[in-house]
């Protein structure tokens, strides 16, 4: 496991331009290495910004949209185009705006799919569809090429709650939230095997709301009082802030500042 870098941006919209660069960056080399890539979204207001401050950049058309595989950390379960879900904000800021390919948009279902009310059985089929393009990896799933994740002012990442018996899930790769403290209750989420099986892993955070839990999630916390402590990529972990956000880091730390 990598140890994190800390990257402080002087506030919240050149962060969101920042992350932006640096994934169109991983996205591209990874395609010139490979031919495709692959990439895991956060809902959230950091995230979001930043998907949408790709669609705004020139350089975005040096991606090659139709060969990039879309996944997403967590999602809540609602209804097909419901405004609240992760995956209608990830439209309206970028997948609406670049031309993917609507088969590598790989979405988490929600109650109007084909499992129903059933959100532990939505996750089982997200797993075996994450499994199916794992190309036979022990992680059952894809290597990612970078995983975003939001984190709470709680210090959650994904739907992945403190104190939530989700945290300890070792086998499964997706799992069914339920009663989570931020709504709506019902979710589902990546668990904490998949995400660091990523091969990047960047944790975005934004205001000084956050500033404790990127304390604790760099002080290698408990994980299941501070779930963001469990976020670390296979290559790189990559904390990318804004800096009120990196108003509180841990003594010792060593961050980057730009502009
Ligand atoms: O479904 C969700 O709510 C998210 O995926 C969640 O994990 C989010 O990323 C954080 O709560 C940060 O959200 P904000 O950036 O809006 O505070």
């Amino acid at each position: 496991m990598s140890a994190p870098e800390i990257l402080v941006h002087p506030n919240s919209g050149l962060l969101a331009a920042g992350v932006a660069a640096r994934l169109i960056t991983r996205l591209v080399d990874a395609q010139a290495r490979r031919g495709t890539a692959s990439v895991v979204l956060t809902g959230g207001g950091a995230g979001l910004a930043a998907l949408a401050a790709v669609a705004d950049s020139p350089a975005r058309d040096a991606v090659d949209w139709g060969r990039l595989d879309v996944w997403w950390g967590d999602e809540r379960f609602l209804p097909s185009g419901h405004p609240e879900r992760n995956e209608t904000g990830a439209r309206e800021a970028l997948l609406d705006r670049v031309p993917v390919d609507p088969a590598r948009v790989h979405v988490m279902r929600g109650p109007d799919g084909p499992d129903g009310d059933d959100a532990d059985a939505a996750a089982a089929r997200y797993a075996a569809e994450l499994a199916a393009a794992a190309q036979g990896a022990p992680s059952a799933v894809p290597a990612f090429d970078v995983l975003m994740l939001g984190v709470g002012p709680d210090a959650h990442i994904a739907s992945l709650f403190p104190g939530q018996p989700t945290l300890r899930e070792e086998k499964l790769t997706a799992v069914g939230v339920h009663g989570s403290p931020k709504p709506p209750p019902t979710r589902i989420s990546l668990t904490v095997p998949a995400i660091r099986a990523a091969e990047e892993v960047w944790v975005i955070a934004s205001g000084s709301s956050k500033a404790e839990a990127v304390r604790l999630g760099l002080a290698d916390a408990d994980v299941m009082e501070a779930p963001v402590a469990a976020a670390r990529g296979l290559r790189s972990t990559l904390y990318l802030l804004d800096r009120d956000a990196a108003s509180a880091l841990p003594p010792g730390s060593s961050p980057v500042s730009s502009g």
